[in-house]
């Protein structure tokens, strides 16, 4: 991971893309390849600059006349930017760099990361350190499923939780329509796998249905494509997007996925109607890490909760308490036993989360008690005071 460094490709009006510097050893595959700054995002679009949130208004960034050569911005991967709102972060794609006040077309290390709206998290492969930002800033996860081979209700579900969690709303993508007969009952299915949320089946290879999906995107929206390799998310955003900005996994056509999509990648997406917005593809997910909360599980499985919610008991288990309206439905047939058994699995796994955040922070606390600790003995040391 040392040895890299970064720097950026292209400046223009809207954007800063930064991408890595590919140096010895190459880049890891998790690293972000594309952060975004301060500017207009989309016409008409609020503008964000160097210490307003998100929505603020800000004077027009200095990035509007930057220089298309390249500079470095001292990002390098796995390193870290300041925050406006104080801190140091490792950016995300989907990040917003804004440039700091007297910022020069061309400096270095004066962007700074803007406070995010939200954070799509995944856990990490080793499910011991923290949670991985998948991509900052993002207002609809197109949670990307195939109908051949036949859809996963499971792996949509957790998807949708993750989207929840982020802050953002899902929206079901099926791919594939042109293989299969049937799409109207998994429709219907993956309707009631994620209620209230729209489900939309495509085929980026005939174009049915990419028009209507289009339709729902709202101008200055950022997107993002989740869900297994060999989903068809690249080939998703190339339809969308109507030329071939990311590489597919075509060439083998079977279907099965082999992680074609290494980095994220945020790519600039015209809107029917003259509007733009941000889509990122993701490489496929190869174990949802589910990075969950109570409330999330609870907006994926809405129609459980609406259930629970009439239990005797406050605290009620769904399990063998008296008056519980969750087993009432279970035994009427009213809710389905997968369901059942989906959202408290779910629910454990958002406990379990709950539980290694907290020895994480307790951790992490620890160590930067230490950390200060040695800082005010080095004070000490160098000033005189508290000797003797
Ligand atoms: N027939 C058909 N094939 C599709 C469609 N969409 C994608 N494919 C194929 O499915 C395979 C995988 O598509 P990709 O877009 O590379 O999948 P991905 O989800 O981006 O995969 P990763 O990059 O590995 O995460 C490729 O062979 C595509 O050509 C579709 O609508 N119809
Ligand atoms: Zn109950």
């Amino acid at each position: 991971m040392t040895g890299s460094s970064w720097r950026i490709s292209r400046v223009d009006r809207t954007r800063v893309l930064v991408v890595p510097d590919l140096g010895a050893g190459g880049v890891p595959a998790a690293v972000d390849r594309v952060a975004r700054t301060g500017g207009r995002f989309g016409d008409g679009e609020a503008t964000i600059g160097a210490r307003n949130g998100p929505g603020e208004a800000a004077p027009a960034p200095a990035a509007a006349t930057a220089p298309a050569a390249p500079v470095g911005v001292g990002l390098r991967p796995g390193g870290v930017l300041p925050a406006v709102v104080g801190d140091d972060v490792t950016p995300a794609v989907g990040d917003r760099l804004v440039t700091a006040p007297g910022h020069r077309p061309g400096d270095p290390d004066r962007f700074l990361v803007a406070p995010r709206t939200g954070e799509l998290l995944r856990d990490t492969v080793d499910r011991t350190s923290r949670s991985q930002v998948v991509a900052a800033n993002v207002d609809v996860v197109l949670v990307v499923e195939p109908l051949d081979p036949s859809p996963s209700i499971g792996r949509v579900e957790r998807l949708v939780t993750l989207a929840w969690r982020s802050g953002a709303s899902p929206v079901v993508v099926l791919t594939k329509t042109d293989l299969v007969h049937d799409t109207a009952h998994w429709l219907a299915d993956l309707a009631a796998a994620a209620p209230g949320v729209p489900v939309r089946a495509v085929s980026a290879t005939t174009g049915d249905g990419v028009a209507e999906l289009l339709r729902l995107v709202e101008p200055g929206a950022t997107l993002v494509a989740v869900g297994r390799s060999g989903a068809g998310k690249s080939t998703l955003v190339n339809a969308l997007v109507g030329e071939d900005v990311m590489a597919t996994g075509e060439r083998r056509g079977d279907g099965k996925g082999r992680h074609t999509t290494t980095h994220r990648e945020l790519v600039d997406l015209a809107l029917p109607d003259g509007g733009r917005a941000w889509l990122i593809d993701t490489p496929g997910l190869r174990a949802v890490g589910l990075v969950a909360d109570e409330e999330s599980v609870e907006a994926t499985f809405a129609e459980v909760a609406d259930l629970a919610a009439g239990c005797r008991f406050g605290d009620c288990r769904h399990e063998r308490e008296p008056g519980c309206a969750v087993v009432a439905a279970l035994e009427e047939g009213t809710l389905s036993e997968r369901r059942y058994a989906a959202y408290r699995a779910q629910l454990r796994e958002a406990h379990h989360a709950a539980v290694r955040a907290d020895a994480r922070l307790a951790a992490a606390q620890r160590t930067d008690w230490k950390r200060r600790t040695v800082a005010m003995r080095e004070h000490h040391r160098v000033t005189g005071k508290g000797r003797r």
